[in-house]
């Protein structure tokens, strides 16, 4: 975990990259391959983008809406070189937005063809608690806030270690004027 990785201005201009992204990839409510509509809204950049629907789980070519993702951010891929991998870019960046009273289930990522690839967490606006766990689903977990500019790498032992957020304090940062938390998620997708 890389506290206050990324200052003000560095925030302030992500921001302003992923507004550009959303103008060509609008964020959409995704539901789970049971039906249920999750509570984040998302959308992705790079190569390949992750969906979810009645189909299940991938990474697709395209937004939903049928046009090409957009491409990731320079300054995105500036802080996965620092803190990620200088080896290979990441293939995604997923973009999460969490409104009031939006979260994200205990889950591990594994979508991606290649665990040996970290994937870089990156948190912007409202403090979110996040909580970390092992391996396997249940025993003991940990909860850490994350804040604005906070960058955390789970890679190694913690690439499939059990994660959610449980909850975000709305309107705690005041870097987007509506309030609410982005995070983004890079990673290497390799198929
Ligand atoms: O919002 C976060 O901090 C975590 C997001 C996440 O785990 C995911 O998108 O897979
Ligand atoms: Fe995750």
């Amino acid at each position: 975990m890389f506290e206050g990785f990324l200052d003000q201005a560095a925030q302030r201009s992500l921001v302003e990259d992923i507004r550009r992204v959303v103008a060509h990839a609008p964020l959409f409510t995704p539901t789970t391959p049971s039906g249920k509509a999750m509570t984040v809204r998302m959308t992705s950049a790079g190569r390949v983008g992750w969906v979810t629907d009645h189909s299940g789980y991938r990474y697709e070519p395209a937004h939903p809406n049928g046009t090409a993702w957009p491409p990731i951010p320079d300054a995105v891929l500036e802080i996965w070189r620092a803190v990620g991998s200088k080896d290979r870019d990441p293939d995604s960046c997923l973009i999460n937005f969490y409104g009031e009273d939006a979260k994200m289930g205990m889950h591990q990522d594994r979508d991606e063809g290649d665990f040996s690839w970290p994937v870089v967490s990156v948190s912007l606006g409202d403090e979110a608690l996040f909580r970390i766990g092992n391996t396997t689903r249940g025993g003991k977990t940990e909860s850490l806030w994350l804040r604005s500019g906070d960058v955390v790498v789970m890679g190694g032992e913690a690439r499939l270690a059990y994660h959610g957020v449980d909850r975000v304090k709305h309107g705690s940062s005041l870097l987007l004027p509506k309030g609410g938390r982005i995070n983004l998620t890079l990673r290497v997708v390799a198929d």
